[in-house]
């Protein structure tokens, strides 16, 4: 019986709006005229396109189909019941027998809309090279792709050690609100090249409007505001794949993920005080929280270079890899997590964020707020200048 049930929800969820299942076992169908047009060519090319799928849809979704095909072919279920060891052929049992008396023809439709929803995969199967995934254009500094339930950001400027430039502030904005929006189950932050990222572009302070420097400072701190809110916002598990070394800003988000994976090439770096400025990211509370007050202090406030595994003892980052197997080992987990069930995923990541979004909005506005102060220092001034006239490096 609870098969049976669950068999009906599917085959409820699965209906066009058109279709309206009002009782159970017994299905009523209101039908518009239009949803009835499935031809049995339609039906036919909609089975030669089930073959196609590049992606297994599921078993649920299988479960579905075998049940709409044998309604649409054989009409209601009139076999026997199978016994309750025989899970398998119960299942498909129970899933054609909660069709009930639903009509040939509109479970040929049904067939056909459920196939034709499986389009992105069967799109992915048609218009894309085998191994490749599907890729979003238009950004400069960022590769997107979206594959098997993960939404993959990459920075792309590995020349530079993917420092972060105002354009990528942007992008990288824009990739999250689409990735927040689209079907995958996980979204994944990692780098191109041999490092994560080293953090704000340090060129971002040469860019000076006819405003001057105080112009420049109120509208980075209105931008570092809304970037770190995103990350506050983020519905979905946000995981970073920290391929290399990360500094400055790249580090202090990672308070705001669910996960961190690490290659033991990665190290941890967020040299403050060094450049005449203060934590941002939230990290001045996620920090002490994740690692206890003193261990922050030591990074935030005087700059300790963390290794991978130092990071991992401290709780900042989940787990790390060897480099030479790292990419293969966390794909592989990443991919499993993304077969799980997507409400559970992302009510699961609301409950546990939602105690901590208000304080953490506060938090990041206040340490935007020290953090424009900052940027007008000579402090700061000195060991940009400093930086980019080549006489520093971290
Ligand atoms: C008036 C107010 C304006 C404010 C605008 C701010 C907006 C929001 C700010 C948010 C707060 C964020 C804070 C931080 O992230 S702090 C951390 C900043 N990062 C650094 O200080 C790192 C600086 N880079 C280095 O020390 C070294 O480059 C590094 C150790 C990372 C690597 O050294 P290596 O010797 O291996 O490589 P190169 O130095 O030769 O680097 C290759 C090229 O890449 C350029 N590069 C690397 N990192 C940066 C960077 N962060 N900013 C700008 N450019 C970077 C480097 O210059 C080389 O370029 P060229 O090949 O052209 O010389």
């Amino acid at each position: 019986m609870a098969m049976a049930y669950l068999a009906w929800r599917l085959a409820q969820r699965s209906c066009p709006s058109s279709l309206q299942v009002t009782s159970f076992p017994v299905v009523q169908l209101h039908m518009n005229r239009t949803a009835m047009r499935a031809s049995q060519k339609d039906f036919e090319n909609s089975m030669n396109q089930v073959k196609l799928l590049k992606k297994d849809p599921g078993n649920e979704v299988k479960l579905k189909l075998y049940a709409l095909y044998k309604q649409a072919t054989e009409g209601p279920c009139n076999m026997p019941k199978p016994g309750v060891f025989d899970l398998i052929n119960k299942a498909k049992w129970d899933a054609w027998n909660a069709l009930g008396s639903l009509p040939k023809e509109a479970a040929r439709q049904n067939y056909v809309d459920l196939v034709s929803s499986l389009s992105p995969s069967l799109e992915s199967s048609s218009q894309v090279e085998p191994g490749t995934d599907r890729k979003s254009t238009g950004f400069e500094t960022l590769v997107v792709t979206s594959e098997d339930g993960i939404t993959k950001i990459t920075f792309n400027r590995p020349k530079k050690k993917n420092a972060i430039n105002t354009e990528m502030y942007h992008e990288i904005m824009r990739a999250l609100k689409a990735a927040s929006k689209d079907d995958s189950i996980i979204t994944v932050l990692t780098g191109n090249g041999d490092y994560y990222s080293s953090g704000n572009d340090l060129t971002n302070f040469t860019d000076i409007p006819p405003g001057g420097v105080e112009e420049k400072a109120e509208n980075s701190a209105v931008l570092l505001r809304e970037f770190v809110g995103c990350f506050i916002d983020f519905p979905k598990p946000l995981i970073a794949v920290v391929n290399g070394p990360a500094v400055g800003i790249s580090v202090t988000l990672l308070g705001l993920f669910d996960a961190v994976y690490a290659s033991d090439r990665a190290t941890f770096h967020t040299p403050f005080s060094h450049l005449g400025q203060s934590p941002e990211g939230c990290s001045s509370y996620t920090f002490p929280k994740i690692m206890s007050p003193a261990k922050a202090t030591e990074m935030l406030i005087f700059g300790k270079k963390l290794t991978a595994g130092e990071a991992c003892a401290q709780g900042l980052v989940t787990e790390v890899f060897p480099d030479s197997t790292f990419q293969k080992e966390v794909w592989t987990r990443l991919k499993a997590f993304a077969k799980l069930p997507p409400n559970a995923v992302r009510i699961s990541k609301e409950v546990i964020r939602k105690r901590e979004r208000e304080k953490l909005h506060t938090v990041n506005a206040e340490e935007c707020n020290v953090l424009q102060g900052r940027w007008l220092s000579d402090e700061c001034t000195n060991a940009v200048v400093n930086f980019l006239s080549r006489k520093s490096k971290l």
